[in-house]
């Protein structure tokens, strides 16, 4: 008989259980008779002793050198890549995706932290002449203070990492919570953090329901910035929040991205983008492509080749070496991406592959699998393809030229990422300058965001903020400008 192991809140370096008594299990979804462990259901006492020791502690922290501060995320990056194995089984066991995947997204980790240890060396401010000329003037920046960091379940080491880091190395103390269906791949990523010798309430954590530790992050008197990633409607509940007692937020939150495959395009690449950008981690990215935008002329090779492919794909647990799609994180996102493929269907779409698995398929039937789902027919008002689905289904729509093209990508409330296959440099350049996103990219899928370099999107998928690379220091820190004379 297995016996669960509980994993316990992170507050003031200490591992504690919640004041409430009350825990949460977590479930495999590719077996839903599976707990994987449990968790603290925290209550808002709980969220104020994580706060008062971040508070606590955020004066000799902020007093560091960068590069002390650096140090220490070196030594968690260390401890991330040794225990890579376990952690991302952990993040598979927890939510699904294949352990390909998990390893992937651990390494990711491991190079985020690197990168943002690095940062403690880096250039914090520049030297503005002064109209004085016995003046010096400069910038400097200083942390926040207490960072509030809550994080959803389909990056549940990546997304805490990229957070984490910049908050950290730039001088602020930090309080997670992660989403509840990923707290013991986040506790595991906090022991990380306790093990490389962080000082006692520099970092800590609390899990537990959304609305009871995210709501309260984000109502907090004494947490000066909240960066979240999650859904449009919650973002903005936390940033209403943020906003009206003057904290500093951060949101990143949906997208519905369109691949254009003009009529020069590589099909087979296009086809192998769609795929991989759409259905990969189950579709279940801010990234994934959503929309295939296709070229009249090459619209009934293009969904030929990519129906032959999609069926090819072997749904199943994330353990087993010939599964190419895990299922969805959870029973409500389950039920969330199949009531978007009824409604498809409802409004008008023609259903070409896919849909819920059958009950009666003994390896599957006790995980909350949707199959790879393809539909044809789409046409812009339709809720598939205004809506972000979150799960493993793509639409496909055919366009004229490029003009419309874009006018189609563009035709929708959010402006993450786009792609578009073509050789024509002439295309390219009109995506570049035309496309609403914040990630755009060429002869390549729409998933895929590299460490080193600015991710947020424009419109409705972010507060018009940027996460990663340097771009990380504008949120984490406030510019000082120093006017200094003798
Ligand atoms: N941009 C992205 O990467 C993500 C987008 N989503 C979108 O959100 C949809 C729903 O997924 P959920 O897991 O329910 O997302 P969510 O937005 O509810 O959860 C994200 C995080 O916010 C927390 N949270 C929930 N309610 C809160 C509240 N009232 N105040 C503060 N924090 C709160 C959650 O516990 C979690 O840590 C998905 O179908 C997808 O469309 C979900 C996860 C990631
Ligand atoms: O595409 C990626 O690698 C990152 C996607 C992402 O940030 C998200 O889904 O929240």
């Amino acid at each position: 008989m297995t016996i669960e192991q509980t994993y316990l809140n992170f507050i003031d370096g200490k591992w504690s259980s919640s004041v409430t008594g009350k825990v949460t299990g977590s479930i495999n979804p590719a077996n839903s008779n599976e707990i994987v462990g449990y968790v603290q259901d925290s209550n808002e006492a709980d969220l104020d002793l994580a706060v008062s020791a971040a508070n606590r502690a955020k004066e000799s922290w902020r007093k560091l050198s960068g590069a002390a501060r650096g140090d220490y995320l070196f030594k968690v990056a260390n401890l991330l890549e040794a225990r890579l194995e376990d952690i991302a089984t952990t993040m598979m066991l927890e939510m699904g995706k294949t352990l390909p995947e998990c390893k992937g997204e651990t390494t990711r980790g491991v190079a985020i932290l690197r990168y943002y240890a690095g940062e403690g060396m880096r250039k914090i401010g520049d030297v503005i002449p002064s109209t004085d000329s016995e003046a010096m003037m400069f910038t400097t920046r200083v942390p926040l203070g207490v960072v509030g960091v809550i994080t959803p379940w389909n990056f549940p080491v990546a997304i805490p990492v990229w957070k984490m880091a910049p908050a950290l190395v730039y001088g602020n103390t930090v309080v997670i919570k992660p989403a509840l269906e990923t707290s013991i791949t986040a506790a595991k990523l906090l022991a990380c953090f306790e093990d490389a010798g962080l000082p006692a309430g520099v970092v800590n954590m609390v899990t537990g329901d959304g609305a009871v530790i995210g709501g309260g992050i984000a109502n907090h008197p004494n947490i000066q910035g909240i960066t979240f990633t999650g859904s449009n409607r919650v973002g903005k509940q936390i940033g209403q929040a943020a906003l009206s007692r003057g904290a500093k937020y951060q949101l990143e939150m949906g997208g519905k991205n369109p691949l254009i495959v003009a009529a020069d395009a590589n099909l087979d690449l296009a086809v192998e983008a769609a795929i991989s950008g759409g259905l990969k981690s189950t579709g279940q990215k801010c990234t994934a492509t959503s929309r295939v935008l296709v070229h009249s002329s090459v619209y009934d090779v293009f969904r030929t080749k990519l129906l032959d492919q999609v069926k090819q794909l072997k749904l199943g647990n994330g353990n087993d070496s010939t599964t190419w799609m895990g299922p969805c994180a959870s029973e409500k996102q389950r039920d969330t991406v199949l009531s978007y493929i009824n409604k498809g269907v409802a409004e008008g779409a023609s259903l070409l592959f896919g849909g819920s698995v059958s009950a009666d398929d003994e390896e599957l039937k006790n995980g909350y699998y949707v199959q790879p789902t393809v539909f044809d027919n789409v046409t812009t008002d339709m809720t598939i393809a205004k809506e972000e689905i979150f799960g493993p289904v793509l639409a496909l729509l055919p366009f004229e030229d490029l003009k419309e093209a874009v006018a189609l990508a563009n035709d929708v409330e959010y402006g993450l990422s786009a792609s578009i296959y073509t050789q024509n440099i002439a295309n390219i350049l009109t995506f570049i300058s035309d496309m609403d996103a914040g990630l755009v990219r060429i002869n390549a899928e729409t998933a895929g965001v590299e460490l080193q370099a600015p991710f947020g999107g424009m419109k409705q998928s972010s507060s018009h903020s940027r996460e990663q690379g340097q771009a990380a220091i504008e949120f984490f820190t406030s510019i000082k400008t120093v006017f200094l004379k003798a």
